[in-house]
């Protein structure tokens, strides 16, 4: 279900018509569980924002509700100017939204480039058959989709991997490919699950200069989700710290760095619920 961002009115719309993504007062709910309570975000176009917690904080639950996968139970996402109360699963590709997943999800017996060039699928327009015989728009498609998954390869740095078996590479390398997948869409919001989980500190360098890349070559405006707070300190425009489903602060690197509750979050200060519960034993 979508209706129109303008329908929300007011004197800043200009202003809001500038964000890429605008989430209001979303709620998902497992069960018993809350996994992510009252959320508003909002994403400028070409902004890095990055999204902290502690785990169980339920930051991949709010990057599954933007991609679609998950249905809020309360709120409104909105995706440029189309406000959607769940974002259709099948058109996120269509709206312009690309994203990595935790675990990597890659085809392992495909080389890297075929891997890159499966990013492509949903902006193919030609039928099966067209595509069997090879002719025409089908012929076009596929010499276009070539090309961009060769200069997406390029960028990334992993030409000298691109005949490879994305499964003989090391993990580092496969993050990369991942990466790469989502771009070739050429979205413009990009939504990025711990890119950097599992790599060395090096790798987390070099995968933050190709996240950076991806912003400023390939003009994404990206949301990013990472444990490593080092890395998301230097790479972020803005931070939004969650804990227990519950954004606790948004703002800049340094305003986030100082932020009380942010702290206590991270160094595990006892919440007034444990508290209460604590005094009941
Ligand atoms: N499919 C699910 N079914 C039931 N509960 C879930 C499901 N997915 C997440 N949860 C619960 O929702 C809460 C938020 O989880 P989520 O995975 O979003 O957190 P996270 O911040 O991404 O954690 P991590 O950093 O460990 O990946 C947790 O309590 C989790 O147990």
């Amino acid at each position: 279900m979508s209706t129109n961002v303008a329908e929300w009115g007011g004197a800043k719309s200009a202003a809001r018509s500038r964000q890429i993504l605008t989430l209001r007062g979303v709620t998902l709910l497992f069960g018993g569980v809350t996994a992510i309570s009252d959320i508003d975000l909002d994403v400028a176009e070409g902004e890095i924002r990055a999204i902290i917690g502690p785990n169980g904080a339920g930051k991949s639950s709010l990057i599954n509700v933007i991609s679609g996968v998950y249905r809020p139970d309360r709120g409104t996402i909105a995706i440029g100017d189309t406000v959607f109360a769940d974002v259709p699963g099948s058109r996120v590709a269509r709206l312009g939204i690309a994203r990595t997943y935790q675990n990597l999800a890659l085809f392992k017996g495909l080389t890297v480039l075929e891997n890159v060039e499966t990013g492509r699928a949903a902006t193919v327009s030609s039928t099966f058959i067209e595509q069997v015989i090879g002719i025409g728009r089908a012929r076009r498609e596929e010499a276009d989709t070539r090309a961009r998954s060769e200069a997406v390869v390029d960028a990334l740095h992993l030409m000298s991997v691109r005949d490879r078996l994305v499964g003989t590479l090391p993990y580092g390398v496969q993050k990369r490919v991942e990466l790469a997948r989502a771009l070739v869409s050429e979205p413009r919001l990009l939504l990025l699950d711990e890119p950097m989980a599992g790599m060395t500190a090096g790798e987390k360098q070099e995968m933050a200069g190709f996240v950076l890349a991806a912003r400023d070559r390939f003009n994404a405006s990206i949301v990013l989700i990472e444990h490593d707070i080092g890395v998301v300190m230097g790479l972020s425009d803005r931070i939004a710290v969650l804990d227990y489903g519950r954004k606790i602060a948004d703002g800049t690197p340094d305003a986030v760095r100082a932020d009380q509750r942010v702290i206590d979050a991270y160094l595990g200060v006892a919440h007034d619920d444990d508290i209460i519960e604590e005094s009941h034993v």
